[in-house]
């Protein structure tokens, strides 16, 4: 671990030659270098998103000296670009364990901090009240049960940091001050949010139970939730596709009593549609390998191959996972939250007609000049009605079809084969997206219990918010805009409590201290979603309005906030997209589809 006096020791020695360096030039002079020493070293190529780069002097002969930067390239500098390499302060050079520390404090020295550390395996990092954490990709034994004992009842900041201190931090928070307590976690997709939940409850359950039946159903709503949830994508083999708020609820002694979990904008189209080399969510595949051959044979299933809405991503398996023994594991979780045999097999009904659906096949016809289409006769669209227990034929008339009432009479129009695809892949995506809701209010059903009896003092709570991080691909829909108008939020929320309300209270307290520059990103919010005109309420308002269209729709984004900083609008009349300058960086929205 943290060699903590060797530390410094360092730091105090080197910390004599900064001062004097400092005093002589903030610019290196190349005679005052010598190998060994530490400096900043910025390539400055131009790239979007480059600092510098923490660097070693290897030579200083000849004019010239010789540099081996932290990604282990060498470079040469002359003196005419001496303005390159500017000092490094001694806290950056061995890392700090909480970067306030930093005498570089800005993106080059916490990314330098962050990378030595990570190569010691140290993978937690204090800024302050808020811990950093990068994903080892591996499994480090720092989380045994001596660990949680080990931070019980610690103050942060007298042992190294630690998720489990946070968690400590917030038990004893809690119990102390009798408060609620609130941990956010936050980052891009892949950066260990969800384990980083579940070592908080893990911490939370070792600390505060007695291995009660309650808590093990809480712990146990995890491998639920991920089934229907979480999926393979290209960056994360377990990618959770909504967010989620775990409110875990404490009784006056500080046991956990129970829990309350609020989902947050599952990704539906995944049901339909996945990206290449992505899947579909965990439990269609592991209900395909762990079901009995005569459960399968009741709901027409076969293999993965077998069904196009489990193969468009050219990927149906997932090295490292097991799907079939996590299908047990599912099974037997949902048996500790109290789903019964008929619920269950409910729930593969509706999986099975969902996979069933999806092989329905059309061919196109014109009728009275309207373009329309027919299903294909196959027995996919008769099993999925049987299994949703709807007539055959009823279902392939709202498959093929529109109505509408008008006064009192019924208009029946045929839908084009576009149409009739894009209807069936909605209707799907609403059994699914409702389905996850109930099972997490079947969840809550096991695992809330309401106050009613007690008075509110007697209980406390730490809620966690895993929520995903922002994002950006190379194509974004109205998913991303939702998704990172969330992080937006996020961001605020730090900003106002980091920043604004902090100097607004050094005011207050008349404290002389210098203001901290800081960006503000209420006017990208109000643009998104909360001043009048705003593109939430335009895209709501042009979706409902019956000759809305996606190209009417841009224009009204276009025309209402071109010249909006925070605004990019399409450089030409063909360009479907319209960008965002978020607080990480500029999205450009696809308005098609
Ligand atoms: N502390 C950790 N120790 C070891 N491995 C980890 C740790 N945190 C994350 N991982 C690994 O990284 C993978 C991705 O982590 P996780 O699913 O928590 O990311 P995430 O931030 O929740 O991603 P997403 O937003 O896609 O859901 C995990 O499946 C696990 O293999």
């Amino acid at each position: 671990m943290y060699k903590h006096r060797e530390y410094v020791e360092l730091y105090e020695k080197d910390l004599a030659k900064w001062a004097l360096l400092r005093n002589v030039n903030t610019v290196m002079k190349h005679s005052t270098l010598l190998p060994g020493d530490y400096v900043w070293l910025d390539l400055k190529t131009g790239r979007e998103f480059e600092v510098p780069i923490g660097a070693v002097v290897k030579l200083c002969d000849s004019g010239q000296i010789q540099v081996l930067d932290d990604e282990g390239n060498e470079h040469w500098i002359s003196p005419q670009n001496a303005t390159n390499i500017k000092p490094m302060h001694p806290t950056s050079i061995h890392g700090v364990e909480d970067m306030i520390r930093l005498g570089d404090l800005n993106e080059a020295g916490i990314l330098r901090n962050l990378l030595i550390r990570y190569r010691e395996k140290l993978i937690y990092t204090y800024t302050g009240s808020i811990l950093v954490a990068v994903n080892p990709y591996q499994l480090l034994p720092i989380y045994t049960a001596d660990q949680i004992r080990l931070y019980t009842n610690k103050k942060i900041g007298e042992l190294p940091p630690h998720i489990f201190a946070i968690a400590d931090n917030c038990y004893f928070n809690m119990q102390r001050n009798n408060r609620d307590q609130c941990c956010i976690i936050s980052g891009e997709s892949g950066a260990g949010k969800t384990e980083s939940t579940k070592l908080i409850l893990q911490f939370l359950a070792a600390i505060s139970g007695q291995h009660s039946w309650i808590e093990q159903q809480v712990l146990e709503a995890n491998p639920i939730l991920e089934a229907f949830g979480n999926a393979k994508t290209i960056r994360n083999d377990n990618s959770s596709r909504f967010g989620k708020y775990i409110d875990i609820h404490f009784n006056k002694r500080g046991a956990i009593e129970g829990a309350k979990i609020e989902q947050y904008l599952l990704e539906k189209s995944r049901v339909c549609r996945q990206a290449h080399d992505e899947r579909n969510y965990h439990v269609f595949y592991c209900m395909l390998k762990g079901m009995t051959g005569e459960e399968k044979k009741k709901l027409g299933l076969s293999k993965a191959t077998d069904f196009t809405y489990l193969t468009m991503g050219k990927c149906t398996v997932c090295d490292g996972r097991d799907d079939m023994k996590e299908y047990s594991n599912i099974r037997s979780a949902m048996k500790v939250l109290m789903f019964t045999d008929k619920e269950n097999w409910e729930i593969s009904k509706l999986l099975a007609s969902i996979l069933h659906m999806g092989n329905i096949r059309y061919e196109a016809r014109t009728y009275d000049n309207l373009d329309a289409c027919e299903v294909v006769r196959c027995p996919h669209l008769t099993t999925a009605a049987t299994l949703l227990e709807v007539d055959s034929k009823d279902l392939m008339n709202c498959l093929t079809s529109r109505t509408l009432i008008t006064r009192g009479e019924t208009v029946s129009t045929p839908l084009s084969m576009d149409q009739a695809l894009d209807v069936r892949d909605a209707f799907v995506k609403g059994i699914y997206g409702r389905l996850f809701v109930w099972i997490v209010e079947k969840i809550n059903a096991a695992i809330y219990k309401p106050t009613s009896s007690q008075p509110k003092a007697l209980r406390r709570s730490i809620g966690l918010l895993d929520i995903f991080g922002f994002e950006n691909f190379t194509v974004n829909s109205f998913e991303q805009l939702c998704i990172n108008f969330a992080n937006e939020n996020l961001q605020q929320f730090f900003v106002r409590h980091v920043f604004k309300l902090e100097q607004e209270e050094y005011n207050l307290e008349h404290i002389n201290w210098q203001h901290i520059e800081f960006t503000d990103n209420q006017d990208a919010l109000d643009m998104i979603a909360i001043k009048p005109m705003n593109i939430i309420s335009l895209i709501d308002e042009e979706s409902r309005f019956p000759k809305g269209t996606d190209t009417t729709m841009l224009n009204k984004l276009n025309f209402q906030h071109k010249l909006n900083t925070y605004y990019i609008p399409p450089k030409n009349n063909h360009e479907t997209q319209f960008g965002i300058h978020h607080f990480a960086g500029v999205v450009y929205y696809e308005t098609r589809g």
